[in-house]
């Protein structure tokens, strides 16, 4: 397809051809023409695909070309310049080849095509005969299969190899916490007011284990995220493929990537939505909005240092302001919250995106694909960063927070079986009045002095530590 001719003044272009004529392609271009139109078409975002998404594609290419090898749809010397090609362009350093913007046609067409030519351009170079794009690189395959299953691939690939390791690690700075603190008494707090005690280490164990769910919800769609449509091509059916094509080329890309990718069960089904995308990202929406609250509420304990709660000390990072001296902010939680604000909106982009499909495919691919490796990535790393410069270095103020726990009027709620309901509620009441302690309260509205609960049960039933472990 190359002219290597140039015109007159456009010294630094060569042209190229495609089924609508010619275009100008940058002269030192691995690319050619369909990727030039659509570098053209498309100047939205600036934002290229991943280079997850283009090593996944490159080892589509490869594990094709070898299949329709095996299968007699390719010369055996062609594959192999293919496959040649794309263990290059699996390393990135063609990555700059790639310059196709995010928001092009949905199916992802361009992108594929820009790879198709990219390894024609390597396996010509190095074979020393014409290897075409469409004939021999994209042999049995079309952008609606191929383009999905690069996005399964790298999400795939990216939820094992760095998500879930992440998560266990903020879950094990969770435990080591919760181990710490078990008898760490404080005040909890429900609708932000004073309510019974707990124990840091009940709460840090409820962060650990809210992870530890985030790892289940990962896990559970992570089959679905790795069954492709591979061998599909244009509709499901598999039009353009010799026999045998679906399982071969998957068995070989199961091998080349090293995860467990599966073959569609229904090609239709796996062609014709993205639902498994929209799936692991509800996983990763409900990760968000866990470490949401989780930082949120690490915030709150930090808060202070004179006027806050003051429960924890959060490491400091940073000097926190440009004008007020000395003081600090818990940064990391902050950063955090802002991860969790992205991977909660770029879950609404992928929702939408999953609904606009039509009949045989989803036309909003792209997006999906890059949304989700966002919202991986940035799930990933603030998790790590999370555990390792605030949770590791998380200090309980252990008598600030009994002191807290110690007043919190609710801690009159063992009495309500003594004494009964209504008449606790007249100590806590009074309590918060006269700014008495609850004990003194209740020996200031006569209870002990009429007999009604002794200093004995007293002492018992308002010992904090003891509430926050309710006989079972
Ligand atoms: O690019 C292809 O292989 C197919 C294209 O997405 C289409 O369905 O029109």
């Amino acid at each position: 397809m190359v002219d290597t001719s140039t015109q007159a003044g456009t010294s630094s272009y060569r042209i190229e051809h495609d089924t609508m004529g010619e275009v100008r392609v940058p002269v030192a271009a691995l690319y050619g023409a369909q990727t030039q139109r659509a570098v053209e078409n498309f100047p939205i975002s600036g934002s290229v695909l991943e280079s997850a998404q283009i090593a996944a594609l490159a080892r589509i290419k490869k594990s094709a070309a070898l299949a329709n090898a095996r299968l007699g749809v390719l010369d055996a010397a062609i594959a192999d310049a293919i496959a040649a090609a794309a263990d290059e362009v699996i390393t990135g350093r063609y990555d700059s080849e790639f310059p196709i913007d995010v928001y092009q046609t949905g199916s992802g067409t361009s992108s594929n095509m820009n790879m198709n030519e990219v390894l024609a351009t390597l396996a010509t170079r190095s074979l020393g005969s014409p290897v075409h794009p469409n004939d021999h690189v994209n042999a049995s395959q079309s952008s609606n299969d191929v383009f999905p299953t690069s996005v399964h691939i790298a999400v795939t690939s990216a939820l094992i190899d760095d998500l879930i390791p992440a998560l266990d690690h903020l879950a094990v700075a969770f435990e080591v916490k919760a181990e710490l603190w078990a008898t760490a008494v404080k005040a909890g707090r429900t609708h932000l007011m004073d309510a019974t005690p707990v124990t840091l280490g009940q709460e840090f164990g409820g962060y650990a284990r809210q992870m530890r769910l985030g790892i289940e919800r990962v896990r559970t769609a992570l089959p679905r995220v790795a069954e492709v449509p591979l061998g599909g091509t244009a509709v499901g059916t598999g039009i353009n493929t010799p026999a045998g094509f679906p399982q071969l080329v998957i068995e070989l890309l199961t091998l080349e990537t090293e995860l467990p990718i599966t073959e569609a069960i229904d090609h239709f089904e796996a062609q014709a939505n993205r639902d498994g995308l929209v799936d692991a990202s509800g996983a990763l929406r409900t990760i968000a909005v866990g470490l949401t609250k989780i930082c949120n509420d690490l915030r709150w304990m930090g808060s202070g240092p004179n006027t806050g709660i003051g429960e924890l000390s959060i490491p400091d990072l940073q000097p926190g302001s440009s004008i007020m001296p000395g003081k600090v902010n818990p940064v990391i939680p902050e950063a955090v919250l802002m991860v969790c604000s992205r991977v909660i909106g770029n879950d609404a982009t992928i929702a939408w995106s999953g609904a606009s499909g039509a009949f045989e495919l989803n036309v909003a691919i792209p997006v999906m694909g890059t949304a989700l490796l966002e919202s991986i990535r940035l799930l990933a790393n603030g998790a790590r960063v999370l555990a390792d410069k605030t949770v590791d270095g998380l200090e309980a103020n252990l008598e600030r927070a009994r002191a807290l726990a110690e007043s919190s009027p609710s801690i009159v709620t063992p009495l309500n079986r003594v004494i009964g309901y209504e008449a606790a509620a007249k100590v806590a009441k009074h309590s918060v009045a006269q700014g008495l302690t609850v004990r003194e309260a209740v020996i200031d509205l006569g209870f002990v002095e009429r007999g009604e609960v002794t200093l004995e049960q007293l002492d018992v039933a308002l010992d904090v530590l003891s509430m926050t472990r309710p006989p079972r």
